[in-house]
């Protein structure tokens, strides 16, 4: 199968440089004149899948508000990525899975063999039992066509006591991620298949990012106060490798199906001045 970094190469030739998150926050659903249940659930993301799905390059649910309903929010969620893909977007999800290789391996099949009710295009992982622990994920996607977006820097204040942390040989944590990374990207084209996590409201941190050869999720924008004129001072020269990524602010918009597209065409036009791609 064509690998993810292509198929991501292309969607985003195609559709523009933007993901879109399905994140049904309660208040959200409240907004939507949505019950807080699995109806809602369904209501909500049905809702934007109709309204993006068919323009958007990259869908991303957020697993832990399906998750929250349990067994058939998890269904919702299957039924969520069937939808999407047969929509035309890459799905992305947001899972932040990591743990001991073996127990790796099983998340790996959870998401990223076609075979799995939940498999999608791509996930997102956490490196902090290290990044080694999560070849089991980055082996199924390579033999699959699937992606992996590993957390480096991430959006939340929180994140930099850990990340920005200097190990003993003088690199931050998240500098160690980046240079795995961009190990295992290394000479693919046009785009490597294995991406990283950089909050776009991080600033300038002063990390190597030219190296990475990869996509660069930027979660962060609106809600959480980044701006697409900040990808600028955060991406410097590897702006044309970064993928944009809102939630709250487009699905503000809902549910009325031409608002949100309406917001998510005005976040794209914004990311596209700030990545210089219009
Ligand atoms: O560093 C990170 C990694 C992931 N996220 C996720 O992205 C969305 C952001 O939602 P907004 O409504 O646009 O704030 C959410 O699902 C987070 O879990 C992140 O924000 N930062």
């Amino acid at each position: 199968m064509e690998s993810f970094g292509a198929r991501l190469h292309r969607a985003v030739a195609e559709r523009g440089p933007l993901c879109v998150g399905i994140d049904p926050h309660p208040g959200l659903l409240a907004r939507w004149g949505l019950s807080d249940d699995v109806d809602g659930l369904d209501r909500f993301a049905r809702t934007v899948v109709e309204a993006l799905g068919d323009r958007i390059a990259v869908v991303k649910p957020q697993s832990a508000f399906f998750e929250r309903f349990g067994t058939r929010g998890v269904e919702i969620l299957e039924s969520t990525i069937r939808q999407l893909r047969d929509a035309g977007s890459l799905v992305l999800l947001d899972v932040k899975r990591g743990d001991i290789g073996s127990t790796v391996s099983a998340y790996a099949s959870a998401y990223l063999d076609p075979s799995s009710p939940l498999y999608v295009d791509a996930v997102t992982a956490s490196p902090y039992l290290g990044v080694g622990s999560l070849a089991p994920m980055f082996e199924l996607a390579a033999a699959h066509g699937g992606g992996v977006f590993v957390l480096a820097l991430t959006s939340n204040p929180e994140g930099a006591a850990v990340q920005r942390a200097v190990t003993a040989d003088g690199r931050t944590v998240a500098q160690t991620v980046i240079d795995e990374i961009s190990q295992l990207n290394r000479g693919a084209e046009p785009l490597g298949s294995f991406g990283l996590v950089v909050g776009a409201t991080v600033g300038d941190t002063g990390h190597d990012l030219s190296t990475v050869n990869g996509p660069l999720l930027a979660p962060g924008l609106g809600a959480q106060g980044g701006t697409a004129a900040d990808l600028r001072t955060v991406f410097g020269s590897s702006l044309p490798s970064v993928l944009p990524s809102y939630s709250r602010e487009v699905l503000h918009a809902g549910p009325d199906v031409a608002a949100l597209r309406a917001a998510a065409d005005r976040a794209l036009a914004d990311c596209r001045a700030a990545l210089g791609t219009s």
